[in-house]
């Protein structure tokens, strides 16, 4: 964490020391370390804790009324002071997180350019391959444990934003740090600038990325596979998470990497988990199986398809015969319901319906809509992951109702804008009934004069553990067994309650615990699976090792002082 910076940037080290946003402590550095440092004269005089300047920077943001405005200053804060700026997220995990991830991130991908000020991770462009191995081969990435890498193509539901998405992996890194307890300096964002087919980005003046066409194909292919090549070449172990790639590219990657290193995907795999995790503990509440559910995706692309892929799994576990599990879907994507003789990718096929399943159906599988597929298939529960607003509409919602005491209701889409419904809405139109979770955050619902919190069933509640304990057991891959382990603990932590739009899952201000507690079930099973590369003694071992390699945020004492 004080590690001294060796770049040496002015010439003049203490400058160095404030200039580096891993070893300034600002005006919390001691009058030794001020002498130690050749700090004297580059600060101002009075010294002050932690504490005090956690006060002001408290003030700073609060003084500031807009989502984006906070998030721009606690971006440059984060790039300021990383302790600080991580005392200032635990101090109320709630608040931040929607301020410094889902959703103000997603403003901040999109005006990204236009306040571009300082260096974060990095950017690897096509034009610049070859030198991709020199780039990661500096020794101030020595330490790096994990990664978090996109092409920004599809940035939470808002499309492609090019060298902007860059703001997605900051985010997710800040939470592996404040959630999972990574140390900032073992973090590494990186965006992989493969162009942008946005015209609005490419043809701004501002936009500060690879003014380009997206690269595709062959091309593209032998771009990610000198990244991976490089990463795996650089360091014995690390993570490697990607990020908003879009559909085309999420799965294919994921299964092109997946047995080469310590990888996942987190909108395939984290997604699936978090709401896999969230209806086993629905179940649980209810005495119920997954099984005895009826589900409907709307937005059957990797992520849709991959929340039903682990849901089947998780009925195999319970008994279920795994075409009896597929036969519980029905799946809608841009093109309609999902049928046997469609143009289907292969990831969908497993979900595909036939036309004997829809005989009784008053229309054809094309003239079908949600709310006729809601209707006739009797759905109780409806997952949104399609990106797009308000398409769960009061019909669809009052047809569930109508065949199911409790319809499940959950709008993933991210972020808050493009969810397909607001709890709120969701609770009135069916008399309060209705168990409620979304992607991104929402205020309370108020319901028969009572305020709740709705549960977010975002994947933060699944990556900074799955990550955590892959690096604690150094796991060669994460195998699907490990997000399978990463859900059940989840679905296990809280205890449940089925009041208003029902509670599930954890509280946001529990995320650093729910974390913890997530990293030993992915290393026993990492251990379990065989893909572990270190020894634990014991279960107490394990659990001892992931609590101590939990970072907190702290000054340590510089060289020469306290
Ligand atoms: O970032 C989030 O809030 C969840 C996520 O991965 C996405 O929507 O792509
Ligand atoms: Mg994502």
């Amino acid at each position: 964490m004080t590690k001294p910076t060796d770049t040496n940037r002015s010439g003049h080290a203490g400058l160095d020391t404030l200039l580096d946003p891993l070893t300034n402590k600002g005006t919390a550095f001691s009058e030794e370390e001020r002498d130690a440092l050749d700090l004297w004269g580059l600060l101002p005089p009075h010294v002050e804790t932690l504490d005090a300047q956690l006060e002001r920077a408290k003030a700073m943001i609060a003084e500031v009324d807009k989502p984006i405005e906070k998030y721009l200053r606690l971006r440059d804060l984060q790039d300021d002071n990383e302790v600080l700026f991580y005392s200032l997220a635990a101090d109320d995990l709630p608040g931040t997180l929607p301020l410094i991830y889902t959703p103000t991130v997603g403003e901040g991908c999109v005006e990204f350019s236009r306040h571009y000020q300082h260096p974060r991770g990095l950017f690897l462009t096509i034009p610049e391959q070859d030198k991709i191995p020199e780039i990661l081969a500096h020794p101030r990435f020595d330490d790096i444990e994990v990664i978090v890498v996109s092409d920004g193509e599809r940035i939470l539901g808002l499309g492609d934003q090019g060298a902007n998405g860059m703001g997605i992996p900051i985010g997710k890194l800040s939470l592996y740090t404040a959630c999972g307890g990574i140390d900032p300096a073992k973090t590494l964002p990186i965006l992989l600038d493969t162009g942008t087919d946005n015209k609005d980005r490419r043809e701004n003046p501002t936009y500060v990325g690879w003014r380009h066409e997206r690269v595709r194909g062959d091309d593209y292919d032998a771009f990610l596979d000198a990244f991976v090549d490089a990463v795996k070449g650089r360091w014995d172990h690390v993570l490697l998470q990607f990020e908003d790639f879009a559909q085309a590219n999420a799965l294919r990657l994921l299964n092109r990497y997946r047995d080469k290193l310590c990888t996942f995907n987190d909108d395939v795999q984290g997604t699936a988990a978090i709401t896999a995790g969230l209806l086993m503990a629905v179940a649980k509440s209810a005495g119920q199986k997954l099984g005895e559910q009826t589900f409907v995706i709307f937005g059957a692309g990797s992520a849709g398809c991959g929340i039903g892929r682990m849901l089947v799994s998780l009925m195999v576990d319970e008994g279920m015969d795994e075409a009896e599990a597929y036969a519980k879907f029905y799946a809608i994507d841009s093109s309609g319901l999902l049928m046997d003789d469609g143009d289907l990718k292969d990831f969908q096929k497993p979900f595909a319906r036939s036309a004997d399943d829809l005989k009784d159906w008053d229309m054809s599988a094309e003239e079908a809509s949600l709310l006729d597929v809601v209707k006739n298939a009797e759905a109780t529960v409806l997952i949104g992951t399609s990106g797009q607003s308000g398409s769960f509409t009061e019909d669809v919602i009052k047809a569930m109702a109508q065949h199911t005491d409790r319809p499940i209701v959950m709008p993933l889409s991210n972020p808050t804008a493009n969810s397909e419904a607001a709890p709120q809405d969701v609770l009135d139109w069916t008399d309060g009934k209705a168990l409620v979770a979304t992607g991104s955050p929402f205020d309370p619902v108020c319901w028969d004069g009572k305020e709740y919190t709705v549960d977010q069933a975002n994947n933060a509640y699944i990556f900074p553990g799955v990550g955590l304990g892959a690096i604690a057991a150094r796991a060669a891959k994460v195998t699907d067994a490990m997000f399978v382990a990463a859900a059940r603990k989840l679905a296990e932590i809280e205890d449940t309650n089925t009041d208003g739009p029902g509670h599930f899952i954890p509280p946001r201000e529990k995320l650093r615990e729910v974390a913890q507690a997530i990293a030993e079930a992915v290393a026993r099973q990492a251990v379990s699976d065989g893909v572990a590369q270190v020894d634990f003694a014991d279960d107490g071992e394990l659990s001892k090792r992931i609590e101590e390699r939990m970072w907190k945020p702290h000054y340590e004492p510089s060289q020469g002082g306290e």
